[in-house]
């Protein structure tokens, strides 16, 4: 463990991890398989406060930190990364909702979320709009007390499922200062998916694209003020990029102990693989890794949960470093398995495939080396 936790965090992720052992890690292999989104899985989470982690308590969230947050996305991806992440990004639509929706609205959604009565997606993505969100199109039209809304977002997770869409619309003019944020919710009518995409991995959550043609949306849906999106979407992205980050991690860590496992298992040349010390060598590596990664990412959380002025650029630095190193502990950890690693059997190869997308998804590992680099740049220049 990279630092002293206190009484409360090692039960939180002890909790967790009993959680990932019991309910998901046995089944993590044919969800993948069968593309199966376990929606009843994720609402037992739900009963055990894992769906509104950093929700205030007065609307049924669990009011724990990011730090917090991260210890359990990191238990939970031990047993599957995918679920683990899709409840990242559930997390982060509620909290936005919590942090910038009025009395009326954590009122009437949190406590649905809260509990997984409700799931949300959050929908920044464009098919021209990726990398360069605030070059996003869909737009919302004012009519009365309500916006009109068409558009399409893309590759938004949970989408077909969810009941809620936090979504970013074009209300004013080009850039980022001419965004809002809107909650939709998914029975509106002229509101639609795409098919649910076939991908490498992250198989046991959807994937749509969100149509919108003339969806009418109260104008008692904007969370904050018209303008306010663009900065809305960033700051809930902050804690997102974090969790996927701890995602990583626990499925990296799951690889390694599976590659542990199995190298005192198997022979070769009359001993077992962890007889030899170049493997030795190359397991001692990847748990440094993974610990270096861990710190960061534990920092960046606090920096979080402390509001402190860098918190975001420690966000996107953890972010890249514990997706990419993640990634390659796991893959390591494969190839620790020979022929066996690449068996969907042995459950490798599927967190493999799983982490892949955690390299690109809340926002590629090239932008979050775009926010450190301005950080860094800026800061030279005042000196
Ligand atoms: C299986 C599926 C595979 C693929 C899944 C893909 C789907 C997803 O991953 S979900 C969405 C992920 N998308 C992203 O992460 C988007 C990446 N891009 C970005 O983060 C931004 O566009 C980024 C960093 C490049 C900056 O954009 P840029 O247009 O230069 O805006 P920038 O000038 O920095 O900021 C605009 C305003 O927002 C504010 N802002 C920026 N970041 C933050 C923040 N973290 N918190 C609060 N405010 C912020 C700025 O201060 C600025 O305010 P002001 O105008 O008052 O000075």
């Amino acid at each position: 463990m990279s630092q002293e936790l206190t009484e409360d965090q090692r039960a939180i992720r002890e909790m967790a991890l009993g959680f990932a052992a019991d309910a998901l890690e046995p089944k993590a292999v044919e969800w993948d398989e069968k593309k199966h989104f376990p929606v009843d899985v994720l609402r037992e989470a739900a009963a055990l406060g894992m769906a509104g982690i950093y929700v205030a308590e007065d609307v049924g969230g669990s009011a724990l930190s990011r730090l917090d947050a991260v210890l359990i996305f990191e238990a939970l991806a031990q047993g599957c990364p995918t679920v683990s992440a899709y409840l990242s990004i559930h997390n982060m639509a509620a909290s936005m909702i919590d942090r910038f929706g009025n009395e009326e609205q954590r009122q009437s959604w949190l406590p649905k979320l809260c509990t997984m009565e409700y799931l949300a997606s959050y929908c920044l993505t464009e098919a021209g709009a990726g990398s360069d969100a605030a070059a996003l199109k869909t737009r919302a039209v004012l009519d009365g007390d309500h916006y009109v809304v068409n558009g399409a977002k893309q590759f938004i997770s949970g989408a077909g499922a969810s009941h809620l869409y936090v979504t970013m619309v074009r209300t004013g003019g080009d850039g980022p200062g001419g965004i809002s944020t809107l909650v939709i919710p998914a029975d509106s009518p002229g509101l639609s998916f795409g098919a649910n995409e076939r991908k490498m991995g992250w198989n046991a959550q959807p994937t749509r694209a969100v149509l919108f043609d003339d969806v009418r949306v109260p104008v008692a849906n904007r969370l904050g003020n018209e303008g306010d999106g663009f900065k809305l979407a960033m700051a809930g992205l902050d804690g997102g990029r974090i969790n996927i980050g701890a995602c990583s991690l626990g499925g990296a860590q799951a690889a390694l102990d599976k590659a542990v496992r199995y190298m005192g298992e198997r022979k070769a040349f009359n001993r077992s693989l962890d007889q030899f010390q170049a493997l030795q060598f190359r397991v001692a590596d990847m748990a440094t890794e993974l610990e270096a990664a861990r710190s960061l990412l534990y920092r960046a959380a606090s920096k979080l949960d402390a509001k402190a002025p860098d918190a975001t650029t420690f966000c996107a630095m953890a972010k890249r470093f514990a997706t990419d190193t993640g990634y390659s502990v796991a893959d390591a950890a494969l190839q620790l398995h020979g022929g066996y690693g690449y068996l969907a059997d042995y459950g490798i190869e599927k967190i493999v495939r799983d982490l892949r997308v955690h390299q690109i998804l809340e926002g590629t590992n090239e932008i979050m080396r775009l926010i450190v680099s301005r950080s860094v740049f800026s800061e030279g220049n005042r000196s």
